[in-house]
């Protein structure tokens, strides 16, 4: 089986340097060898280079902030991942902020039309062009993927493909007001750190693919967002909010995700090793390539 790793050097998404740096830290830390090691063949045909749009080339529209660049990216993204997947290989996106995650869903589900997303963040990235605070697009990939909210024209290529009832969210625990009150209109499931704590890492988890895959019979695109787990233990990403995931909880998911024997399409998102000492940043790298190994077979015993 191959994995074919996707290095999508973007930050348009949001406003903080150095996210863009995030694929390069993953591969250079050794992430294709550590995948080898595990028995994939992995196709890497070096990060992908996104043309910049000049910022004054593209002023927000609306709140929505370098929509452009995003769209034209995520456009690129789906393209590329949807030919991998078509080709029976496993996509695995190395982010770069989370807007990529419209990419990388959209070419799933153009491969997958059935397959469910387990997104895996502090963050529900539900936001529309109406309820979004920042204009930041990585906090909306979501709204768009489900054709929610008000047409934007910039991102009219984005299909409505996915449904309210094929995601299901674990660790959440900074969602918006407007965030809200989508996921309760669409009934969309969340498990926030609260059942976590509540039910324990494997209950949710089971929870969760008994929400999105019954009989385990549809495939996962696992988008997992390192902000997820906690920043003690990912201190080097852009929107870190405290009480999150601890270092095993977020490999449970990834090992669990695996069993299922369903993963057809992996992101590991947010990763921005410049926010932090090198220390951290490295830390926080390390966790990157660990959480990808773990989804994609690595076990502990
Ligand atoms: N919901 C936020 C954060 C999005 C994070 C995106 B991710 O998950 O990819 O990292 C936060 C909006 N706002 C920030 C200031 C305080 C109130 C909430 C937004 O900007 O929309
Ligand atoms: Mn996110
Ligand atoms: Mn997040
Ligand atoms: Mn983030």
């Amino acid at each position: 089986k191959t994995v074919a790793i996707v290095g999508c050097p973007f930050r348009g998404g949001q406003a903080k340097l150095g996210v863009d740096k995030g694929p390069i830290h993953l591969v250079e830390a050794g992430l294709p060898e550590q995948l080898a090691e595990l028995g994939w063949k992995v196709q890497f045909d070096g990060h992908h280079q996104f043309e910049e749009i000049p910022t004054e080339d593209d002023p927000p529209i609306g709140k929505l902030k370098n929509p452009r660049s995003v769209s034209r990216v995520c456009q690129a993204v789906a393209k590329v991942v949807g030919e991998h997947a078509k080709k029976g290989q496993l996509p695995l996106t190395l982010g770069g902020d989370h807007s990529l995650a419209m990419g990388t869903i959209s070419g799933t589900l153009e491969k997958y039309p059935d397959a469910c997303v387990i997104w895996v963040d502090a963050h529900a990235d539900i936001n529309t062009a109406e309820t979004t605070d920042s204009g930041n697009i990585h906090g909306m990939p979501v709204s768009f993927l489900l054709g929610i909210g008000p047409k934007v024209d910039e991102f009219s290529w984005v299909k409505p493909v996915l449904k309210p009832h094929r995601i299901v969210y674990i660790g959440l625990r900074d969602v918006d007001q407007g965030e809200r009150r989508i996921l309760r209109e669409y009934g969309i499931k969340a498990f926030s750190m609260h059942e976590v704590d509540k039910y324990g890492i494997g209950r949710v988890v089971e929870m969760a693919l008994d929400h999105v895959n019954p009989g385990r019979k549809l495939p996962i695109h696992l988008s997992f967002d390192v902000d997820a787990l906690d920043p003690t233990v990912a201190p080097s990403t852009g929107t870190p909010v405290r009480g999150g995931l601890t270092f095993r909880e977020g490999h449970y998911i990834c090992e669990a995700v695996y069993e299922t024997g369903c993963l057809v399409a992996l992101d590991i998102m947010e990763v921005n090793p410049s926010l932090a000492d090198s220390e951290s940043a490295k830390q926080t790298v390390a966790v990157g390539c660990s959480l990808a190994r773990s989804a994609l077979g690595e076990t502990l015993l």
